[in-house]
Order: structure tokens, then sequence, then C-alpha cells
């Protein structure tokens, strides 16, 4: 399974392509929908959020609400299209627009500059357009299929917010399920209502000052069998396409498998986790610091991954950069940006490690038609706990 998008922030819509669902698998547009609509709320986003109200349109590939085998391509419309067409209209750039609108100081943090010098652009909304995070709709709609084919597999994910500059949920327990409501009702989308106002007053105080903020998402997935992924090639490892994903989320830099970085400083006593059997289960191990992989593939156990964002690069407050046309220096000044923006990318997250699980259990079992891939994992999932 493999997906493609397309589309520019302020163009018509965004297209998501999915090849390699299997067919016979429900799908409905609710399924799609409202994975869109958490994407777009958080505390901390800008106006844009206001304009748009992401719904997506099923243009092929699915007929009364089962897939077909064949690509799948979901449109989303750009609502605020209607307010940019003499920009992003397909007829040629007037002498008003042209001299009122293009773009031609780079931020730092952004694509801008980078993408300028690579494709030759001296407008850098050519750049912008397509870099924007706008693009992480299209990429959560190809994750809501995948997370429906999951779901109807067993396997539920959960993605939440752990970090929002510097104010840190505490690690809170709970079975997948509870995390998903709790998440939910979170206007930060985390699960620790103690530090939920402390998280948004630090938002709202950062907006104040012009700046911006950023934090770490958690992703919880539950009902992964045992040995998905494999440890016998480099690009067959699944830990590392699911940290590959996440840092390819706009402004992610980086990721981590269970305790991460803090396996640097501890004792290889304090890390592994102890393996035991008994018969309901089969094998599992009495601790999950390894956040469920070993060897690139699955334990069986929860898997739990780590991203890092950076605080949004476009900021009320200026900051140096240089215009491309004059060479002279200028203070950065922006008309609209979100200042925060980790709640809903802790959305992104979620929907971009479905798709690496979905795909790397495609790519394992058989996966031409839905009831029987459901079929063949009931199978192994009881092959594995008899084992
Ligand atoms: C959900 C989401 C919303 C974002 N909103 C903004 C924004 O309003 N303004 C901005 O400058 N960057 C925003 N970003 C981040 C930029 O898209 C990102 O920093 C940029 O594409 C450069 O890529 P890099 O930071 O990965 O190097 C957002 C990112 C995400 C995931
Ligand atoms: C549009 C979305 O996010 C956008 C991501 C983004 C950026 O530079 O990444 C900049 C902002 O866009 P605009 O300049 O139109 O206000 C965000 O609103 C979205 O998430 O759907």
């Amino acid at each position: 399974m493999r997906y493609l998008t397309a589309g520019e922030s302020h163009g018509k819509e965004l297209t998501t392509i999915i090849e390699g669902v299997p067919a016979q698998l429900p799908l409905t547009k609710e399924d799609i929908n409202e994975s869109l609509l958490r994407r777009q709320k958080g505390h901390g986003r800008g106006k844009r959020m206001q304009i748009e109200k992401d719904l997506v349109d099923i243009t092929s590939g699915v007929r009364h609400g089962y897939t077909l085998g064949s690509p799948i391509s979901l449109v989303v419309k750009n609502d605020d299209y209607k307010h940019w067409t003499d920009i992003m209209g397909e007829d040629p750039l007037t002498e008003d627009v042209k001299l009122r609108r293009v773009v031609t100081r780079p931020r730092p943090g952004h694509a801008d500059l980078n993408g300028a010098l690579k494709y030759g652009h001296r407008d850098m909304r050519n750049v912008l357009e397509r870099s924007s995070a706008r693009e992480t709709a299209a990429r959560v709609a190809a994750g809501a299929v995948a997370k429906t084919m999951l779901k109807q597999l067993g396997i539920e994910i959960c993605g939440y917010v752990k970090e929002i500059g510097g104010i840190r949920a505490r690690e809170i327990d709970l079975p997948i399920r509870e995390r998903q409501t709790i998440s939910e009702q979170s206007p930060v989308r985390t699960l620790d209502k103690e530090i939920e106002q402390q998280m948004m007053d630090k938002i709202d105080q950062t907006k104040k000052d012009g700046d911006s903020i950023g934090g770490v998402a958690e992703v919880y997935v539950e009902g992964m069998p045992a040995g998905i992924g494999s440890y016998v090639h480099y690009d067959r490892k699944l830990d590392s396409r699911i940290t590959g994903a996440v840092v390819s989320i706009n402004a992610f830099k980086g990721a981590e498998i269970g305790i991460g970085f803090e396996a640097a400083h501890k004792y290889g006593s304090e890390v592994h986790d102890e393996i035991a059997w008994n018969e309901e289960r089969g094998f599992y191990r009495k601790t999950n610091r390894l956040g469920g992989f070993e060897g690139g593939m699955t334990t069986g156990m929860p898997i739990v991954v780590k991203g890092v964002m950076k605080p949004i690069p476009t900021l009320y407050k200026p900051l140096q950069s240089v215009d491309i046309e004059t060479k002279e220096p200028f203070n950065a000044s922006i008309e609209r940006s979100d200042a925060c923006a980790v709640p809903a990318a802790s959305v992104v997250m979620e929907h971009v490690v479905a798709f690496e699980l979905a795909k790397a259990i495609l790519e394992q079992f058989p996966n031409d038609r839905f009831p029987v891939l459901k079929e063949a994992i009931e199978a192994y999932r009881e092959e594995v706990r008899c084992f």
C-alpha cells in the first residue's frame, strides 16, 4: 500500500491517492471526516482553521460503502481558495498582484529559502504553498483509511499531547479507549487534566508575546500482533519506518520508541523487558520500556512512539532575514499563523503511524481481499499465542 498527495495550501483542493487497499473493506466518508475534523481542533491554531471545514469527497475506489481494490482518491476542498483566486488561480498574475503579493522575504525555519534555491523560484509562494502543513490534511485522509482497516482487525491507535512549551503531562497508564476519549475531550488533546489549563495559558501567553512553541506528541497502539516488520533488512524494520514517517511531518525534529533517548543513561537491566509466558496470552513482556519493538519487529506489547515538534517558524515577533531581491536585511512580519499546533500534530502523527502499521500488515499477509486478510491475521494471532 502506498499513497501520494497533491495540492497547494491556498489552491483549490487537496488530493490523496492510495493504492493497495484490499477490496471489500467497509469504508465510508464518515470514517475519514471524523479524522479530518479532529485534526482541525486544538487550542493554539490561527485564523485559517476557522475558515476551513475539512470534509472528504471519495471520488474513486469505493462503491456502496466497500473498497474495490482499485486506487482510492480522496479530495478535500480548500475553503480559503475563494479569497486567493487572483493569486492562486489559473490566470497570469496581474502587475498589481505581483507587486503586492510576490514573496521575496524568506522566513527562518520554514522551507522558503531552501526551496527557492533548489527549484529556482524567485516568488517563494511557489515553495510555501506546498511546504505548508495544509498537506497534513491529505495525509490524515490516507491515515484514516489505514485506521479504519486496523480497527476492523482489532488494532486501535491513539495520538495525544505529552508536552507543550516545557509543560509536561504525567505518565498516565490507561487502556486505549480511555486515552481516545480523554484526549478527544481535551482542548489541548492531553491525557493529563491537571496540566491542561497550564498548557493553554502557556499557548495564550506565547501568542500574546508574538512567539510560538512546540512540544511532544505520543502515539499509543494496542492490538498489533507480535512479529510484524522484520529484522532481515534495514528497510523492513518497522520501528525505523515509523520514526521516519513521524519525522516527515512538518516541524517534527525527532522521534523515539518507548523510553527512547532515556535508554542512553540506564543499565541494560533497567531497559530490557523480561519475557514471560502464560496459557492465555502466550509469550509477553513484563514491562514495555522498549515500546513494543525488538529487532525491527513488533513484540505484541502496546506500541509507544513519541515525536518532538519544534515551535512554528512563522512568528509575529520578527526574526531577522534577508530579502532575496534587494539583499537587504529585514524583520519578518506576518499576517496570520498558528502559535502552537502540537494538539493538531498529535492527530497527524496518529495517522502517519497508522499508515505505516497497515502497510506492514499488508506486506505480510494476503492483501487482495479484506475478509481473507482478516482470517489470516486471526489465524496468525492464534498460532503466535500457541507457540
Ligand atoms: C499541524 C501543523 C500546523 C502548522 N502550522 C504552521 C503555521 O501556521 N505557520 C508556520 O510557519 N508553520 C506551521 N507549521 C510548520 C511548518 O509547516 C514547517 O515548519 C515547515 O513546513 C518547515 O518544515 P520543517 O519545520 O519540518 O523543517 C505547522 C505544522 C503542522 C504539523
Ligand atoms: C492550513 C493549515 O495549516 C497551515 C499550515 C501553515 C504552514 O506554514 O505550515 C501555515 C498556516 O496557513 P495560512 O498561512 O493559510 O494561515 C496554517 O494554517 C492546516 O493545517 O490545514
